[in-house]
């Protein structure tokens, strides 16, 4: 018997929330396996669904709900800025609080001389190829410790056609080596301590990398490492933007002051409300 649209996405909600888990994901994998935009997504809510893609559809939710292996990885992408990006269980799943930072970047940048950025921890990406992308007098390097993180991150600048330099190694270690110094430093590091491992969902913990999510010094490592090498990597007139912890604000700020007593330091809330970036202009 032929499946209304509406009909199938009734029984995943019920299905999912049985079992505790998200209900949004429903929408999104079905609309995947419809491979339709949203917009069509939604006007075709009453239209009869073919067997096989009901079929693939609840052999994913199911696999989802009994697992908790997130959708993205069931897709294979997920959508960042507007744009697709390749994941898998070597990079982090790219969060929507990250286009906050990116949109402060490129807010924040200057568009009329080239410039020089660098992302620290760079992941899948998402945050070098996006600046790569919309900032076209913007050279970018992209870095990270995990090569199989990098050759996720590398996939996708190919794909989406950007130009990005990226580098293996700690932090800021490899970009200071060959001795230059960037107009822009963003990074997303990992900064969750060990302590609130037990709040994360199964869905982060088994299948997000360890070393993308947990940071030593509850969860202030990688801040104090990058700001340590900081001086050697900023020029002088250079900006600093780091997403954090929503409890991490004050932490963070006041490390960052510590090594440049003259600049301002500011932290900034997202759409929720939440503390989410600590920028600073260096002096
Ligand atoms: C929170 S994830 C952010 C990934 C990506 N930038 C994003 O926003 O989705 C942190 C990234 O930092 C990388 N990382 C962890 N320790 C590092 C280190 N010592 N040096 C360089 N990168 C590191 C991890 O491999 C991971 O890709």
């Amino acid at each position: 018997m032929a499946q209304k649209q509406y009909e199938v996405l009734e029984w995943a909600s019920l299905f999912l929330e049985k079992s505790n888990r998200e209900t949004r994901v429903a929408e999104l994998l079905l609309q995947h396996h419809l491979n339709v935009s949203r917009t069509q997504y939604f006007a075709q809510m009453r239209e009869d669904i073919p067997q096989h893609i009901v079929e693939k559809f609840r052999a994913d939710i199911v696999k989802h709900a009994e697992t908790g292996v997130p959708i993205q990885h069931l897709m294979g992408y997920e959508i960042f800025y507007g744009r697709k990006y390749s994941v898998n269980e070597d990079v982090l799943i790219p969060r929507p609080e990250t286009e906050e930072l990116v949109l402060h970047v490129i807010a924040h940048a200057p568009k009329d001389k080239p410039i020089t950025i660098v992302d620290v921890g760079t992941g899948s990406g998402i945050i070098a190829i996006t600046l790569a992308l919309e900032l076209p007098n913007a050279d970018v390097y992209a870095i990270d410790i995990s090569p199989d993180a990098l050759v996720m991150a590398k996939k996708n600048a190919e794909d989406l056609e950007a130009n990005v330099t990226f580098l293996q190694g700690d932090f800021l270690e490899p970009f200071v080596k060959q001795d230059l110094r960037a107009d822009i430093i963003v990074s997303n590091p990992p900064y969750i301590a060990e302590e609130e491992r037990s709040e994360l969902s199964d869905t982060v913990v088994n299948y997000d990398p360890e070393i993308a999510l947990f940071a030593e010094d509850n969860g202030l490592f990688a801040y104090k490492k990058i700001i340590s090498q900081l001086p050697a990597a900023i020029l002088s007139g250079g900006s600093v933007a780091f997403e954090i912890g929503h409890l991490q604000g004050k932490a963070v700020q006041e490390l960052l002051q510590q090594t440049f007593p003259e600049s301002s330091v500011t932290v900034r809330k997202d759409i929720n409300g939440k503390d989410r970036i600590v920028s600073a202009k260096i002096i």
